[in-house]
């Protein structure tokens, strides 16, 4: 006897593509979000005008093909282009190109040897963002597969964008899962950004579903035929449940995880991420909307972003939206100091590459991601495709982590596989479904 057909643990992307799939199937499902919104990681939150998007920040027209087929079903597929050259931070300057055809000619920052070593040492890596551990990389950190070329190409391109991405250590993560997501995704040239905010999706998602939210789960415990659900106050059953929450929550929250998925759950740590938005009464000008910094040249920030100039509809007319997030050596430090701390440590040093972000500061927002991202290190990517061969069951995961590639279409994928799963096991549901809170 189960009170709930599907439950579906977690309201981001991954679980709600979840429960998007099942429920279009004519299954009963429930989504149970721990926070007071839906969207995780992919969340906008919208203050005194301005449009801040708390985590992801674009997608991209290329790499994407499970985001948009729910766009299209959803009529939401009109995302426009940015628009805007991203850059890297040297000597006292942008140099504009990165992640950009223009990049090949002028450099992004990069000598021509580098560049070409670049090139030369990625052509010759063909990553399926699937199965990220088969390729011929193997388990070689994003600092070994940069050694044999030039510096600049570990210090000016694949550190700063893996560390302001990702907020991953080159040392500690994986190349095969970076190269991967920079092959998918295509040149900046094809990124976009919703009108109205990033959590676009996921509110037109939920909108459509049973969500609860404010229901932080404390345990799921599989039995014969069903799972125990508890948090909150209340127990009930479940004849599936899909834990589409960070992989450390899964772990913590699955009592009971079966000892052939442990070794990747624990395995699968996740980085944090800290971001400080700074709101202006003035609309900072930059040739890029994204400049990436070395840590050779900032110790505390790997990313200023222009909001106002990601879409203008960040940012009332004539006001700007800058963001600056924290470099890998510092988020873990800011992640419990207080919000004036964390503002004043990161917006001081991102005065630097923005003149101007000192004065006319109208508010800021503190966003802290203690499971920022999947951080693919060797051991994980090593232990991953058996994890994936195996799950499937009375509890099943979703989330960005399970490819460990960083990247929401990752979460939306699993998401929609974890579903196709479910169906499979449990071809149809004919019970009735007792009230829940
Ligand atoms: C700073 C940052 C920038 C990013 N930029 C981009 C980008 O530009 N483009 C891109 O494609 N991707 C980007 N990403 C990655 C993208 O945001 C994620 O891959 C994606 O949102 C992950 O979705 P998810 O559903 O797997 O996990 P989450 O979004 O983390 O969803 C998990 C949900 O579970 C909830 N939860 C946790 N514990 C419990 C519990 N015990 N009970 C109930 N609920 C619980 C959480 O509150 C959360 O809502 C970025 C991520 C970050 C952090």
């Amino acid at each position: 006897m189960t009170d709930l057909d599907v439950a579906v643990i977690g309201g981001g992307i991954a679980g709600l593509a979840a429960a998007h799939e099942l429920t279009r199937a004519g299954r009963e499902v429930r989504v149970f979000e721990a926070a007071d919104h839906v969207g995780g990681r992919m969340a906008t939150r919208r203050v005194s005008g301005f449009v801040v998007d708390s985590g992801a920040e674009q997608i991209s027209t290329h790499g994407y093909p499970h985001t948009w087929e729910l766009l299209r079903r959803l009529g939401l597929d009109t995302v426009p282009k940015i628009g805007r050259q991203l850059g890297v931070w040297r000597g006292g300057r942008v140099r504009r190109g990165l992640a950009h055809p223009l990049g090949l000619v002028t450099g992004a920052g990069l000598s021509v040897r580098a560049r070409a070593d670049f090139l030369r040492a990625s052509r010759a890596n063909g990553v399926d963002t699937e199965r990220p551990e088969a390729s011929p990389l193997g388990t070689a950190t994003v600092a070994e597969f940069a050694a044999p070329c030039h510096r600049d190409v570990l210090e000016y391109l694949c550190q700063p964008v893996v560390s302001g991405f990702f907020g991953w250590q080159p040392e500690r993560s994986a190349a095969a899962p970076f190269l991967g997501l920079l092959g998918a995704i295509g040149p900046s040239t094809a990124w976009r950004a919703y009108d109205g905010g990033m959590d676009v999706l996921a509110r037109a998602l939920a909108a459509r579903l049973d969500v609860t939210t404010s229901f932080p789960v404390r345990e799921v415990v599989t039995g014969q035929g069903s799972a125990r659900v508890s948090g909150d106050g209340t127990e009930f059953r479940a004849r599936s449940v899909v834990l589409a929450v960070p992989a450390p929550v899964a772990r913590q929250v699955h009592v009971n995880a079966p000892a052939y998925e442990r070794p990747f759950l624990d395995a699968c740590t996740f980085t944090p991420m800290v971001k400080v938005h700074v709101m202006l009464d003035h609309r900072p000008e930059s040739p890029v909307y994204v400049i990436a910094v070395p840590r050779s040249e900032s110790p505390s920030v790997s990313v200023v972003l222009f909001d106002h100039l990601k879409h203008p509809d960040r940012a009332p007319d004539g006001r700007g939206l800058v963001t600056v997030i924290a470099s890998p050596a510092m988020a873990p430090a800011l992640l419990d100091l207080p919000d004036d701390e964390v503002v004043r440590v990161l917006a001081d040093e991102a005065g630097r590459f923005v003149p101007g972000l000192r004065t006319g500061v109208t508010g800021s927002v503190v966003h802290r991601f203690r499971h920022g991202l999947p951080e693919a290190t060797p051991r994980a990517l090593a232990l991953r495709g058996e994890f994936e061969s195996r799950i499937g069951g009375v509890v099943d995961y979703a989330g960005d982590w399970v490819t460990l590639i960083p990247y929401s279409e990752a979460a939306v994928r699993s998401g929609r596989r974890a579903a196709a799963r479910v169906l499979a096991l449990n071809p149809s549901y004919t019970g009735t479904r007792r009230q829940l809170r």
